[in-house]
């Protein structure tokens, strides 16, 4: 006859006690369930006598089989053989293994219940056909359970027993229902060994309609969880750091952009700093901690956080809502378990908040990290952190958590570590007064949330760039002269997240301007004139600066005069691009996160100066217009060598949709506004090229446009 080949997708367990059961009839409640799709049943019966036991099992039997499905007995091999049903499941203080094979036989299908990776491994060992994992989550269903072992304890058998070649095949059973099936099953996998299934009591036994509660479990069995994300493509392939740091401008832009919900459930102490901070980063916020809320906002196309600095019992009620909401729609979710070690009532906190939703996201101080982690002894004291680990094992640390709850995981501190489990990175950028100020960390999580909004991107991408973003601005507010100390700074802070966002949107494009045009080219000297000013401008207010020539071997390298420019910007210089096509539109540029136009609702604004006007600034024009992006044509910063070409050009662009203007303008709209820092300092470059301007518009721009 040979061992049936079992699908364990949908596993039932009966139970025929009343708080299940009610006043129906087991075998009405178990046709419903195979109505609905159940794949496997196990007769589980704690009380009554045997020959009942035999009678219930035999019409059961009859049952299963007509619709194609194992049954399988739970501990009793005696009523197995009576029936002839297809197997036994058995725990690990019923009867051994050996022996229920050899009463069994071979073909027989024998479970057995597994909580440890010991356990798991003998079971296999010793035949099991499949292992019964658990408990997972605690659950009034079965009181005297040993061991409560989470998705983590799950995981860690599966890869154990993976390792070890074997094939058996596993469900995990405890607490399992419509709300965490999807997660319970995203989180215990691994990347070589998934679950086979999940055994249901309850959810299936106890439901009013057992054919339409294992109908949508097989559903959500089917279908992956919303808030499972493909990143393919957003950036999850990148795994140095300097490609990582080069992504970090588009992150920032694209909040800037999208101006995202970062829907905070925060503790008293930071709402108000929390939702400047989200404001400066180009972030919408909302403080709201009522959880039902979270089913309209979750719509809204944003972020939660849940920041549990002041849980109480109904906090805590309220997270579960929003998260569970959040986790639906697929949202995502960043979790700040501040002062997670500090009580007993905040650890407890922690479990419940763990093992009811997906978090996107957790980023808490060492202590913090180690709490969520779960082998911390430590007594955290209030919610600050201290330092017991070397940085190898921190990183370790945080490594081994994301890959356990397939997230992201931050350990903030003097060197912050992240990682989503595969890529870990370290980052040493902040600085001291950040720590002077309170909650300025819990205000991390709400960058980060803003960052991670979008769908489609490469989460541990977004969390790098929402740190860097948070922590290069508290650098370079402390730098300036008038803080004198975390008074000073706060506002400072602000300022810079504010600043360092507008930066990032658009650039500065310099096409051509080299050497052995200086002859050939009408008017060359007022083109560098206005690219000089130009660089300037870009330099004071951290505007990416995108360079070119054109066969650079043959017709030089972009003029000397330009060159200390170019030197200074340091990292704002993206691309310094040799090319033969006329178009600067190529990769880098194409590639570059200030232009990658994947998920941007709106383009970047770009400016142009170079030659010749009516071949490659056309053409770039042109290429960027296509791709969507604002394109800004400075008229006193592009020339020919035949002056009639220019006009020319730039009436065409213009009908094209560019914006022909000049380098002045372009300057004033970049500053926007009077009252920030660098205006002053803008301002006398202005004046000091007041008649080379002058000379350069009358020269290039006369009467053309
Ligand atoms: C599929 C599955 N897994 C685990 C169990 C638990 O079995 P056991 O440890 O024998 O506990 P009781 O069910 O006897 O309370 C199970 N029944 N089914
Ligand atoms: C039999 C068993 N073994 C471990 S937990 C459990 C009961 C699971 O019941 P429920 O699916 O209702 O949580």
């Amino acid at each position: 006859m040979g061992k049936p080949k079992v699908d364990y997708s949908l596993y039932l367990v009966t139970d025929s006690t009343p708080a299940i059961l009610g006043d129906r009839r087991l075998i009405d409640v178990v046709k419903e369930a195979l109505g609905g799709g159940v794949t496997v049943v196990q007769l589980r019966e704690k009380t009554g006598d045997t020959a009942e036991l035999i009678s219930k099992a035999r019409e059961l039997h009859a049952l299963t089989q007509s619709y194609g499905v194992p049954l399988l007995i739970n501990d009793r091999v005696d009523v197995a053989l009576a029936v002839g049903c297809e197997g036994i499941h058995i725990g690990q203080d019923d009867m051994e293994l050996s022996t229920a094979r050899k009463l069994l036989g071979p073909d027989a299908i024998i479970g057995v219940t597994v909580s440890t990776v010991d356990e798991a491994l003998k079971a296999c060992e010793g035949g099991a056909d499949y292992l019964g994992i658990g408990t997972v989550y605690a659950t009034p269903t079965k009181t005297n359970t040993k061991e409560v072992i989470g998705a983590a304890g799950v995981r860690e058998i599966l890869a154990r027993i993976d390792d070890a070649g074997h094939k058996t095949q596993t469900v995990c059973i405890g607490g399992i229902n419509e709300s965490n099936l999807q997660r319970i099953v995203f989180q215990c996998g691994t990347a070589k060994k998934k679950l086979d299934g999940v055994a249901i009591v309850s959810a299936i036994m106890a439901a009013e309609d057992p054919d339409a509660a294992a109908t949508r479990l097989g559903r959500l069995l089917r279908n992956p969880p919303a808030f499972q994300v493909d990143t393919r493509g957003a950036g999850s392939d990148i795994t140095d750091a300097q490609s990582m740091v080069a992504l970090a401008p588009s992150v920032v832009q694209r909040v800037h952009e999208t101006t995202p919900l970062s829907h905070n459930m925060t503790n008293i102490v930071v709402q108000n700093i929390a939702a400047n901070v989200a404001l400066a980063v180009g972030a919408s916020p909302i403080m709201a901690g009522y959880g039902e809320e979270a089913p309209d906002l979750c719509k809204l196309g944003g972020a939660l956080v849940i920041n549990m600095g002041s849980v109480d019992p109904a906090g805590l009620a309220n997270y579960l809502k929003a998260l569970r909401a959040y986790n639906l729609a697929g949202r995502p979710v960043v979790f700040d378990p501040v002062g997670a070690g500090a009580t007993s009532l905040r650890r407890e906190a922690v479990k419940t908040i763990m093992a009811n939703g997906y978090l996107d996201v957790i980023k808490g101080n060492e202590g913090e990290i180690k709490t969520v982690f779960g082998n911390s002894q430590e007594q955290q004291r209030g919610v600050d952190s201290s330092s017991t680990l070397d940085a190898s094992q921190k990183a370790k640390l945080v490594r081994e958590l994301a890959a356990r709850e397939k997230n992201v995981v931050v350990m903030t501190g003097k060197t912050d570590f992240v990682s989503d489990g595969v890529r870990t990175f370290a980052i040493d950028n902040g600085h001291e007064y950040l720590g002077l100020v309170t909650g300025t960390g819990c205000t991390l999580g709400t960058v980060i949330s803003a960052a991670i909004a979008p769908r489609k991107t490469d989460r541990l991408g977004a969390v790098v760039a929402a740190i860097l973003h948070f922590e290069i601005a508290a650098e370079l507010a402390a730098s300036q002269p008038e803080i004198r100390g975390p008074g000073t700074f706060v506002p400072a802070f602000l300022d810079e997240l504010y600043r360092i966002r507008l930066a990032t949107a658009g650039g500065d494009l310099v096409c051509d301007i080299q050497e052995k045009f200086r002859t050939a080219i009408f008017e060359f000297d007022k083109v560098v004139f206005t690219t000089n000013k130009l660089l300037q401008a870009a330099n004071a207010l951290q505007i990416p600066i995108f360079v070119t020539t054109q066969n650079r071997a043959r017709l030089g390298d972009t003029v000397q005069e330009l060159q200390p420019l170019l030197k200074a910007a340091g990292p704002l210089l993206q691309a310094n691009l040799d090319k033969t096509r006329f178009s600067m539109w190529l990769p880098p540029l194409t590639t570059s996160s200030h232009f990658s136009s994947s998920t941007k609702p709106r383009p970047s604004e770009v400016a142009i100066v170079g030659i010749e006007s009516h071949i490659c600034v056309t053409q770039t024009a042109l290429d960027l217009l296509a791709a969507g992006h604002s394109v800004y044509v400075l008229a006193d910063g592009v020339s020919s060598a035949n002056r009639e070409e220019v006009g020319v050009a730039l009436a065409r662009l213009r009908q094209a949709g560019a914006v022909v203007t000049t380098s002045e303008s372009w300057i004033y709209e970049c500053m926007g506004d009077a009252a920030i820092p660098e205006f002053k300092g803008m301002v006398g470059v202005m004046k000091e090229a007041m008649a080379g301007t002058r000379e350069a518009l009358q020269g290039l721009v006369g009467s053309k446009i």
